[in-house]
């Protein structure tokens, strides 16, 4: 069981788990990116933990970036947009791959896409640790899928609640009331 301030959080994917998947998938990525050299790029700050373990097995030539997706309200009724920050690289031609920790209505990577595709690299693919189907409000093309979900409300391994409960091992989902 897992306290984060007024919330209870209980065991939802361990670190067992986690670690095999997550070694599945760099061997996914291994073997569909031999001899391109692509460039991983992780979405602070959720990500930062699969993705440095995704990159502890890969054994493709590659390099890394992070970017932040700062959120922020316009001053008219489109409401709230997102733009990303943190990219210095040149992307144009080559090949990208989005690491998230989750998807969930796919909103934050609907705009990554948008404004990554705009810099015309080669290609992009994705790859998230968790997805939530059930909760996605725009079609995704999401190539390495850690772990389907259910819409619940998960923490740990990245994710937080109120900015708290990222630095975990294993991955825990809110009690049922
Ligand atoms: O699919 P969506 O509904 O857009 O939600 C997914 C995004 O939300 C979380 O990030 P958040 O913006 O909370 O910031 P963080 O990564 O710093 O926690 C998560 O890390 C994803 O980036
Ligand atoms: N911590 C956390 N952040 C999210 N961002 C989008 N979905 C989630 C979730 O289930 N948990
Ligand atoms: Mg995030």
């Amino acid at each position: 069981m897992l306290t984060i301030l007024d919330k209870t959080f209980v065991p939802f994917i361990d670190r067992d788990t986690l670690q095999s998947r997550i070694a599945e998938l760099a061997e996914q990525i291994n073997r569909d990116y031999a001899n391109r050299r692509p460039l991983i790029v992780g979405v602070l700050n959720g990500a930062v933990l699969f993705t440095a373990d995704l990159l502890k097995n890969l054994t493709i030539d590659c390099e890394i970036t992070f970017i932040r997706v700062a959120s922020y309200d316009k001053t008219h009724s489109t409401g709230q947009i997102k733009q990303i920050l943190g990219l210095s690289e040149v992307i144009t031609g080559r090949d990208l791959i989005v690491i998230e920790d989750i998807v969930d209505t796919g909103l934050t990577m609907q705009e990554v896409l948008r404004q990554l595709n705009e810099k015309e690299p080669a290609s992009i693919a994705i790859a998230t640790l968790l997805f939530k189907p059930a909760a996605l409000q725009t079609p995704l093309d999401l190539t390495y899928v850690g772990f389907e979900i259910d819409n619940q409300f998960v923490v740990g391994y990245g994710l937080d609640y109120d900015g708290l409960g990222r630095n975990t091992q294993a991955i825990f989902v809110l009690e049922q009331p």
